[in-house]
């Protein structure tokens, strides 16, 4: 189950593997304005089909695949995201999904759709809980714990101050800087042919890079990096527990790989997530730009911990995440050129 890669690429990495030589902004891009305004004025995938779970009984549903990593397993993003629909499909309207805890404990096979078992843990006055498995082949591949709460007032009320960073209409998607990194004359025909897979794959995000350079690992930095992301199409007001669903989907994009940033000199030899908390603390639109803020405290015995906060733009913070996960690396030879 070894995987070959770049160090700092995770399964959702290669999405912008290479991508960001450029620091340049954009030269112009449309404004946000209303998601419904977008050019890409279609539903969000990720609404109409990887979180559109099929009923097969009670408290028991099917989920399909749509991006599927080239590492052939399945993005940890899409189970933990199936695995909330799955668990909120079972509480009422006046309950909110304030946070998830999951094991992934097995690979998720591509070729085969993942059954999600619902658990009713418990229903209490403020919280309900809920307890998910994930299945494939007869056997768990994630567990997870999701509670939720009835909307309640409180006096205490405080958050970190959000970065302070570019706005994403000064920013290259993730596509446009490929499309950049494309033209250099210098390119080799595998790295061509590299990235221009890269475009032909659409993920249901769209991402614009703070600073490019922290995409592409040439030299070790530091083990933080930001990038503005949404879910590509329309979604709409709509329900907050879908917000937070596809805000779980958003959330294991290029979170790992933060943990790899300071070490230029290994290449990732295996790398797979381990679990993944998150706690959803305002309500947000997730098909709206929110700043993804990455960054990893800790790296040893072949695990990185990473830390991410999702923030609305204005400056309200939205959601934390942390996340485990196994990195296994090997020295990057002298004249081996990443
Ligand atoms: C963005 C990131 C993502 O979305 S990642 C996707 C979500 N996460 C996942 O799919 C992870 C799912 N979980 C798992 O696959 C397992 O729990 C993992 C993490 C592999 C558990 O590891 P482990 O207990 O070692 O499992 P295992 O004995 O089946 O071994 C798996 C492969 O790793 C190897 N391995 C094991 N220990 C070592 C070691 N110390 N040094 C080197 N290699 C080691 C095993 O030999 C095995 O390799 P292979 O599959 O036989 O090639």
């Amino acid at each position: 189950m070894a995987e070959e890669g770049k160090v700092g690429e995770s399964d959702a990495d290669s999405r912008l593997k290479d991508a960001t030589e450029s620091e340049d902004s954009a030269e112009d891009d449309s404004s946000e304005g209303s998601a419904a305004q977008r050019p890409q004025d279609l539903r969000s995938v990720l609404v109409t089909s990887v979180l559109n779970l099929e009923q097969l009984d009670i408290d028991l549903y099917r989920g399909t695949h749509h991006w599927v990593p080239r590492t052939q397993r399945l993005f940890g993003g899409q189970i933990i995201g199936q695995a909330l629909v799955a668990a909120a499909k079972s509480v009422g309207d006046n309950l909110y999904a304030h946070s998830i805890h999951c094991y992934f404990v097995r690979a998720g096979d591509p070729k085969v759709p993942v059954l999600y078992q619902v658990d009713r843990t418990r229903d209490g006055r403020s919280f309900t809980v809920r307890s998910v498995k994930a299945i494939q082949h007869g056997q768990a591949i994630l567990i997870c714990q999701a509670s939720f709460q009835v909307l309640q007032p409180s006096p205490l009320q405080h958050q970190l101050p959000m970065p302070v960073v570019p706005q994403p209409e000064d920013l290259l998607t993730v596509e446009e800087l490929i499309h950049r990194y494309l033209s250099k004359p210098d390119l080799t025909e595998s790295a061509k042919q590299g990235l221009n897979k890269l475009l032909a794959t659409e993920v249901p995000v769209e991402m614009k890079p703070i600073s490019p350079a922290h995409f592409h690992r040439h030299a070790p930095g530091e083990a933080r990096r930001l990038f503005w992301a949404r879910a590509r199409g329309h979604i709409g007001e709509g329900d907050m527990k879908l917000h937070c669903c596809v805000a779980a989907y958003v959330s294991d994009f290029a979170l790992l790989g933060t943990v790899l940033l300071p070490y230029s000199k290994y290449k990732a030899r295996f790398t797979a997530s381990l679990d993944h908390a998150m706690w959803f603390h305002s309500t947000f639109r997730s098909d709206e730009w929110m700043l993804y803020e990455c960054d990893s405290p800790w790296a040893g015995s072949s695990r990185g911990l990473a830390q991410g906060r999702l923030w609305r733009r204005d400056g309200v913070l939205a959601a934390s995440c942390s996340q485990e996960g196994v990195l296994r690396v090997k020295a990057v030879s002298e004249n081996s050129k990443l």
